[in-house]
């Protein structure tokens, strides 16, 4: 089985249309989704009766009477028509805002659960704006579709039988004189679909490039790029404003198109029931309930005509909504979590091939094991594969031949939860979310510690006194103005690892920012660390890792040994030429060890 395949299928409600979105958008809210129906159709039923209302008033007038019960019943209408108009097209307002959150919670939830890799192969800032703006037209168009045309549709209907029963022949002026102005109007919706599409997706790429420049601000004000970095943000503003043009110009034609179809039905009306009037075809009252009819039928059909135009933007967007909801997932693995058996590595490779996307392998058949307990380094020139062999650990990428396992099980046959709650990562860049110090620092806890417990793991890393010394302390929002140093974010990531339950400790360069005095603290802190777990340190820094139970030598995407500092000095090259190269004097520093180690071996 395939990782596409085995990847958490999509809800199956979403189905394969872009309409089972608008359906599963409204699935909470059926009840109310009937009673506005049910409303915009007592609405249409005012309104219909009104001219037969009309046309018998104009009957009592001609008649000589006073038409008071008339006039009541006309007034009666108008307000029931005005008040359930105005409730349903609330009440719809409410489903399909309420409805686009819905949508929105839905890709989120699936962009969360996507990896890493392919959030970034898809673009974040266009997965924001997917979810933003491509969900405000999904959710502008919901009424529409979903009330606004069928009950127009209706409207119109119901009014052409009614005008049919009327007068057959203005009824054929009518019909011909739209049925002409629909087909023109059909030229100017079949360019719509395509347009909206192409605008949405340079929406999206706009969002995309703005946010990676917001992202390197910092470096291209340094540099004077502003210049440099606005081009493509420019050209992507402007094939947005090209793709808008292109739908607006269609839609701008649809309504005079209507319009005019109307005026032309309006005058053909007039002149030919006016000759049918005088020849006595067609009684004056009829004559005016069926002018009523058409001049009420206008609205209605505006909504129809229109409503296609705004259809064909909302189907544009329904596409890049279902792309998202329908992206690969993580798979969940699954319920149970396996047996530890006693005196399993934390880790093991075994012969492990790994690529990322369809780019060439980076690793090679790697084979690793990293004890249960003691600190392993992993060393090797940089693109050799560390941090690889860390993301394959999290399962943020799977390899394509070989197994990763974690406490003597496949990572595949761990619960997704369950294996990263094994494992406590920090990252290259000691990424904090936008959130205080203290939710960072207990955000791998299960129970949080209290904040004495907080400030003594901050203690360790030299960090407690200026987190003290901040004026909200723990509270500090991070990401904002009371930010802290690069080399105080690495020991804070190191607080959230240490405090957390898991057992294996994954450190990404966690010395690369830190002075000699805190590289210090952090080797003792891992050596403590290491007494009941186990601890993977990537690091470049010899003074970090020579120490360590076990140096790992990574080279071009292979282990091609492992042992302590002393054992890969004397028979390690590229171990050696690593070491050689931080320091002119580090082997002759060594050479006391690499002798014994070589007389040892
Ligand atoms: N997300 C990614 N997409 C594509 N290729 C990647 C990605 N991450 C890493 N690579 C490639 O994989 C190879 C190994 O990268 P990796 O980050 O594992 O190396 P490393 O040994 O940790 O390097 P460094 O010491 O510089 O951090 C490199 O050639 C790199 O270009």
């Amino acid at each position: 089985m395939t990782a596409g395949q085995r990847a958490e299928s999509v809800d199956p409600v979403l189905g394969r249309k872009p309409v089972h979105l608008l359906r599963h958008m409204m699935r909470r809210s059926r009840g109310t989704v009937v009673l506005a129906l049910l409303l915009a159709l007592a609405s249409a039923a005012f309104a219909l009766t009104v001219p037969y209302v009309v046309s018998s008033m104009v009957e009592a007038v001609g008649a000589g009477r006073t038409p008071v019960r008339q006039g009541a019943e006309l007034a009666l209408l108008v307000i029931s028509g005005a008040v359930t108009s105005g409730w349903s097209a609330y009440l719809l307002g409410r489903v399909g805002e309420f409805g686009a959150a819905d949508i929105r919670k839905m890709m989120v939830r699936r962009i969360l659960a996507m990896r890493p890799a392919d959030v970034r192969a898809r673009g974040a800032g266009d997965l924001v704006a997917r979810t933003t703006a491509d969900a405000q037209q999904l959710r502008s168009v919901s009424d529409v579709a979903v009330t606004a045309m069928p009950v127009s549709a209706v409207m119109v209907s119901a009014s052409l039988v009614l005008m049919g029963l009327l007068d057959w022949v203005l009824l054929l002026v009518v019909v011909a004189t739209f049925a002409v102005a629909g087909l023109a109007i059909r030229v100017f919706l079949s360019g719509m679909r395509r347009s909206g599409r192409a605008r949405q997706q340079a929406v999206g790429s706009l969002a995309e490039r703005l946010t990676t420049v917001l992202a390197a601000l910092p470096v291209i004000k340094a540099y004077r790029a502003e210049e440099r970095v606005s081009e493509p943000i420019f050209e992507q503003v402007d094939a947005v404003a090209r793709n808008a043009v292109a739908c607006d110009r269609a839609q701008a034609f649809i309504s005079p198109l209507a319009g005019v179809a109307q005026q032309i039905a309006i005058i053909g009306v007039l002149a030919i029931g006016g000759a049918r009037v005088s020849s006595g075809r067609l009684s004056p009252a009829h004559y005016v309930a069926f002018l009523m009819y058409l001049f009420q039928i206008i609205n209605p059909l505006m909504t129809v005509a229109s409503g296609f135009g705004r259809i064909q933007l909302g189907l544009s967007s329904v596409g890049r909504i279902l792309e998202v909801l329908r992206a690969r997932a993580e798979r969940p693995g699954p319920a149970a979590e396996p047996a530890v058996p006693a005196g399993a590595p934390a880790l093991e490779f075994r012969a492990v091939s790994a690529r990322y996307q369809d780019a060439e392998p980076v690793l090679r058949r790697m084979d690793l094991k990293v004890p249960a307990r003691g600190v392993t380094a992993l060393v090797g020139v940089s693109g050799a594969g560390k941090t690889t062999v860390l993301n394959l650990a999290e399962r943020f990428l799977d390899p394509y031949a070989g197994t990763v396992s974690l406490h003597g099980t496949d990572v595949d046959r761990w619960p997704l939860a369950a294996l990263r709650g094994r494992i406590a990562y920090v990252d290259q860049a000691c990424t904090m979310l936008d959130a205080t110090i203290r939710e960072n620092a207990v955000l791998g806890c299960a129970a949080a510690p209290d904040d004495a417990a907080v400030f003594d793991a901050l203690r360790r890393v030299g960090l407690a006194d200026a987190i003290a010394a901040l004026p909200q302390g723990l509270d500090t929002r991070l990401g904002g103005g009371g930010d802290l140093s690069g080399g105080q974010r690495q020991r804070l990531a190191l607080v959230r690892a240490l405090l957390s339950d898991a057992d294996v400790l994954l450190l990404d360069e966690p010395s690369s920012q830190l002075d000699g005095l805190n590289e210090e603290r952090l080797l003792s802190l891992l050596d403590e660390a290491a007494r009941d777990r186990a601890v993977v340190v990537v690091a470049h820094r010899l003074s970090t890792i020579r120490d360590s139970a076990q140096i790992v030598y990574l080279e071009d995407g292979s282990a091609l040994d492992a042992g302590t500092h002393s054992e890969l000095l004397a028979r390690c090259a590229g171990y050696r030429a690593l070491v050689r190269s931080q320091s002119g004097g580090v082997l002759d520093q060594d050479r006391d060890a690499v002798v014994a180690a070589s007389s040892a071996v």
